[in-house]
């Protein structure tokens, strides 16, 4: 089986190509905050993010011949984690979708190329949608806005999944399933989401999008309620100039005008004292949603596994450490396995070892 999975990110376009299980092709692509901030919505970003794609495969000779097209997302109805087909009801949603994300994308790209490809079929896993929490973790002090979740349900999962499997194999004689073990995950990207694992269910987790949880290399997280008012009715912004204030120009993009990382930690090294306070505040806010995490297992954390592409940074991952390692042991999965993640369960759908869901 060949497979092409394709994961629009916030600040990446992360491209791979399967035969089977082996990895063709794997490319990461990073975008700015200066090239992004030419498409007045992520829509808009659909034929240059598709084209990236195009061009990948042009570029490292991979013929467009595929079994299967598999994208990250989009942000549909909450729904259960599993495989589906891309569909008309699915394609409809994302066209009027609510909350707009990179992710939002990856179905369409996928069921446009599939559509070039007699043949070819086109799926989602784990759309960030996917909807576990714990009816008490739904509610808040407001009956009119209840919790919702969007996370990166896919690399979470992927990530908890290697996890057991690493314990199993260190004593094979006792195999660990994710669904053994209770889990505190920080998915550390452009978007920051803490999942709060109960043996294989993720019972709480922020939402990651739009307002809530730490903020983020592009995120603003949760806000104080009383002022968000106060601005939204200021006659300062349009409304769409304040949903980027949320997500898109928030967060270390807001304070600092770059999501990247290695650069902020540079201008650090360099004394700027700006940028320490920031990207410190933000370590901050993850450790106390941690904290909070630890709090819903009632202290009973197996493990803190700490992923995405922020893992990769010492800076981050060592002040992180520092405030959450008296809870549980911390491993860390710098980047994120969701390409792989894409294209395994699509595999599985395609063997029917998994089931192939409908969106409705
Ligand atoms: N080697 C690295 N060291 C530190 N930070 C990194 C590194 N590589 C990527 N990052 C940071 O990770 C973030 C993107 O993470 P990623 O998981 O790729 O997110 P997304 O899927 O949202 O694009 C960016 O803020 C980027 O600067
Ligand atoms: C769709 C929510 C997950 C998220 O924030 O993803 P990115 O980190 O890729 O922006």
């Amino acid at each position: 089986m060949k497979i092409l999975a394709i994961n629009p990110g916030s600040t990446s376009t992360k491209i791979a190509v399967y035969e089977d299980t082996t990895p063709l092709l794997v490319r990461n692509i990073r975008h700015s905050v200066e090239e992004l901030s030419h498409f007045p919505r992520v829509i808009d970003q659909f034929e240059f993010r598709k084209n990236l794609v195009i061009e990948a495969l042009k570029e490292n000779g991979i013929p467009f011949e595929f079994d299967a097209i598999v994208g990250r997302g989009g942000l549909l109805k909450p729904i259960p984690g599993g495989v589906y087909e891309v569909n008309d009801a699915m394609l409809d949603d994302i066209a009027h979708a609510m909350r707009s994300h990179a992710c939002n994308l990856g179905c369409l790209i996928a069921a446009e190329l599939a559509a070039l490809l007699p043949g070819c079929r086109a799926f989602i896993a784990d759309p960030g949608v996917v909807d576990e929490l714990d009816e008490i973790a739904r509610i808040t002090g407001s009956p009119l806005m209840p919790r919702i979740t969007i996370w990166h349900a896919l690399n979470q999962r992927a990530i908890a999944r290697r996890y057991a499997a690493e314990l199993t194999a260190a004593s094979p004689d006792h195999p660990v399933h994710y669904e053994d073990l209770n889990l505190i995950i920080c998915h550390l990207g452009g978007g920051i989401s803490v999942g709060t694992h109960n043996h294989g269910c993720a019972i709480d987790v922020n939402n990651a999008l739009d307002g809530e949880g730490p903020f983020s290399p592009e995120r603003a997280g949760t806000l104080p309620a009383g002022p968000l008012i106060d601005l939204c009715y200021s006659h300062r912004f349009r409304k769409d100039e304040l949903k980027k204030r949320i997500s898109g120009h928030a967060g270390l993009a807001a304070h600092l005008g770059t999501t990247d990382i290695p650069a902020i930690i540079k201008s650090i090294e360099a004394g700027d004292k700006k940028a320490e306070l920031v990207l410190n505040a933000m370590i901050y806010q993850v450790a106390k949603s941690v904290g909070a995490a630890a709090v819903v297992l009632y202290g009973k954390v197996d493990a803190i596994l700490l992923t995405g592409g922020i893992a990769h940074s010492d800076y981050v991952i060592s002040r992180l450490k520092e405030r959450v390692s008296f809870l549980a042991p911390v491993h860390v999965y710098p980047g994120e396995d969701e390409l792989e993640a894409l294209a395994v369960n699509v595999l599985g759908a395609l063997r029917g070892e998994l089931p192939i869901q409908v969106y409705k």
